[in-house]
């Protein structure tokens, strides 16, 4: 139970006094930066500004004025016995800087940054024996700069009763005001999420979770931890999404949390232009699904192995003779680069081109050691046909100059794997091949540019060798984490990967997370019976509805449109019409005969955000949540246990918070029936 107190306690009181010297704080480092006459600073027009600018003054009470309207959400009262047993009292804060205040008693207090050690107390609610005795912790709600609750989560056993006003109430911590896109949880992070988040950078992560279990939010809390404890900057790091909308929905946290400048990238799109390729999602042929297995970067590598001892055999050694003036006359000596120490530094390379700079190194000691004691021009001459010399020698070789020139190879290998199909349709790759294709060439020539943090969200659709890809894009020290759920994965190849397996490959630590924060119980259920390996996820909000199955026939958009307006009126996020891969023409068009003016209503839009209706695939939907979910199987084997089916249900299900529906057109869906039914007996 947590304790709210009344606008009139005087424990409010006290704290909206505190707002107001946190504010005016604020007011009066943003107003010491402004030049006599009241106008920003430029230049050296006022030195003790100048000097506050410098400083980086400027910056730091600029960002605190964008966290104004809140500037923190909780306090901590707690005794630190690192010094001298004092009370201490903090604030936290979303803004990832301190900021310190005088209170009325003229005692400084600070605001902390949510991730800083001692904000874990505000999610523990313990002590942390030795060092910090945990005495209170307040949630405090504050919007547009006005103070609007205040109350008690937690109170030491032993602190006196306070004997102010207000009442105890029921907690709920996962419930929202409205849907359209997923704001940070700082405020109500659970330290199973904490302890991801604040991992060490070193720490590779593979997280593995259901539906709702907070997998993006962890991924872009570490993103903005991370930003700030490394001092990474923006262009350090790669975070791949799924879809263009699914960023538009996700891309409100991180600029909540200070970290403004970091691109979000749609894996397709990102992959394309990467390859100066255009590129498909989806599988076109079954035998493509062979590219998704970890057997196939094995493949890849060995072949890249033979590949390279193959141009080690073509180029042979190098041979060249010098005519060197010594002080004992005219010598003849030889510089030599032996078959064997072209193949051992090819493969000792991270690539070829490294290789080839590792030969070319190395060449060039060689000549300068034959060539020792040689007069100045006679060495620079002779350094001059070495390097010659060692030009024609490679370009014997035909070694491949651009992604272009990779495509053929990656044919070669693919061939030798036995893929028979084209890789390529109308010049669109597939994008397992595509990634097939980055993979090779990073290979061959280094990464042009590479990442400290790689970040990939909804990664259960990533082939394997996207993987591998990906892990030749981290610098030395680079650091990944992966989130997604291979029970949600849309291919309809029947094994996803293991990502236990993945998470060994990829040196990362696998953690299994089994809560789910979005669905109400019910809902929970539902998706729990419908999921492909049986796995039991734990709601943690109670209630919920669930309808059962119903076959559609004239009237379907008639019969939809109404549940769509009855859950538009009873809930205040979105609703949304999921259909398995296909939203068939003729009832999208009734659909929108029928929509009531008032209505806001699209059809997979760029940016779900403004909707409170939205018709979708499961594809689209995949990572967003919508209050109600509307299951609408267009076909007959829709939603059924053909070709993907189950994972497309399950996911489907996880979309809802609150009300799930479902409707066959013309059939009656019967994988969900036998699912309803088996819940509803219960
Ligand atoms: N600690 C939390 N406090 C409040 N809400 C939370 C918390 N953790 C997660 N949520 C909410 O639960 C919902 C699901 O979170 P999120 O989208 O990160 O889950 P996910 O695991 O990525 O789901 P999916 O696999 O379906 O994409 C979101 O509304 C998110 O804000």
């Amino acid at each position: 139970m947590e304790y709210r107190f009344e606008k009139s306690s005087r424990t409010f009181l006290a704290e909206q006094t505190t707002l107001s010297h946190v504010l005016r704080t604020i007011d009066e480092g943003l107003n010491r930066l402004l030049t006599r006459d009241r106008q920003p600073v430029s230049g050296a027009n006022d030195i003790a500004v100048y000097e506050a600018v410098a400083r980086g003054e400027q910056k730091w009470f600029e960002e605190w004025d964008r966290h104004r309207s809140s500037p923190y959400y909780g306090r901590l009262e707690y005794i630190d016995h690192d010094e001298n047993d004092v009370m201490e009292v903090v604030y936290v804060s979303k803004s990832q800087r301190s900021l310190s205040f005088r209170d009325g008693k003229d005692r400084v207090i600070n605001v902390i940054p949510w991730n800083a050690p001692v904000a874990k107390m505000y999610i523990t609610h313990r002590s942390v024996p030795n060092i910090w005795d945990l005495k209170r912790v307040t949630r405090l709600v504050i919007q547009a700069a006005t103070l609007d609750e205040v109350t008690d989560l937690y109170r030491d056993a032993n602190l006196p009763d306070l004997g102010d006003l207000g009442e105890f109430i029921e907690s709920k911590m996962f419930e929202k005001s409205s849907g359209g896109k997923l704001a940070d949880i700082v405020a109500t992070l659970q330290e199973e999420q904490y302890d991801l988040i604040v991992q060490p950078m070193r720490q590779s992560l593979v997280i593995n979770g259901g539906p709702g279990s907070g997998k993006t939010e962890i991924a872009l809390h570490r993103v903005v931890h991370l930003l700030h404890s490394q001092s990474l900057t923006a262009k350090q790091i790669l975070y791949l999404g799924p879809s263009a909308p699914f960023l538009r929905y996700v891309s409100d946290i991180l600029p909540s949390l200070d970290a403004t400048d970091i691109v979000l990238h749609d894996l397709g799109a990102w992959v394309s232009a990467y390859a100066g390729l255009p590129v498909r999602p989806q599988i076109l042929y079954q035998e493509e699904s062979k590219l998704y297995d970890l057997g196939f970067v094995e493949f890849v590598d060995r072949w890249f192995k033979e590949y390279l001892e193959e141009v080690a055999l073509k180029l042979g050694p190098l041979e060249m003779e010098f005519n060197v003036d010594r002080m004992s006359g005219k010598q003849t000596r030889v510089a030599s680069l032996l078959c064997e120490d072209v193949a051992r530094l090819l493969a000792s390379a991270k690539s070829l081109s490294h290789g080839v700079q590792l030969l070319r190194e190395r060449w060039t000691s060689v000549v300068e050691t034959v060539l020792v004691g040689s007069e100045s021009h006679e060495f620079q001459t002779a350094m001059s046909q070495a390097r010659q010399r060692f030009a024609a020698w490679l370009a014997t070789s035909h070694l491949p100059r651009d992604i272009n020139d990779v495509a053929p190879l990656y044919s070669t290998v693919r061939k030798q794997f036995g893929l028979s199909s084209p890789f390529s349709l109308q010049g669109t790759w597939g994008i397992g091949d595509a990634l097939g294709l980055l993979y090779l060439s990073t290979k061959i020539f280094s990464p042009k540019q590479r990442y400290a943090l790689i970040v990939l969200d909804e990664a259960q659709d990533l082939p394997a060798i996207g993987f591998a890809l990906v892990r030749q894009l981290l610098t030395a020290n680079g650091s990944l984490t992966v989130v997604g759920d291979p029970y949600q994965h849309l291919t309809d190849f029947s094994q996803p990967l293991s990502w236990e397996t993945l998470a060994q490959q990829l040196q990362a630590r696998y953690i299994v997370l089994k809560d789910n924060y979005r669905s109400r119980a019910k809902v929970v259920q539902l998706a729990n019976a419908a999921h492909p390996a049986g796995i039991e996820q734990r709601p943690r909000r109670p209630g919920g509805i669930i309808h059962p199955p119903y076959s559609l026939g004239h009237h379907a958009a008639e019969k939809l449109i109404h549940e769509v307006e009855r859950l538009v009126s009873r809930y205040s996020g979105q609703v949304a019409l999921i259909f398995a891969n296909k939203i068939p023409h003729q009832l999208r068009e009734e659909l929108f005969a029928l929509q009531p003016e008032q209505l806001k209503m699209a059809v997979e839009p760029a940016d779900p955000e403004g909707y409170q209706v939205i018709i979708s695939t499961v594809k689209y939907a995949k990572g967003l949540e919508f209050d109600a979910a509307i299951l609408v199987a267009e076909s007959a084997t829709a939603f059924e246990l053909v070709l993907g089916g189950a994972y497309q249900l399950y996911t489907a299900i996880s979309r809802a918070r609150e009300e799930v529906m479902m409707f066959g057109l013309g059939h009656m869906p019967r994988h969900y029936q036998t699912l309803y039914e088996s819940v509803s007996h219960d």
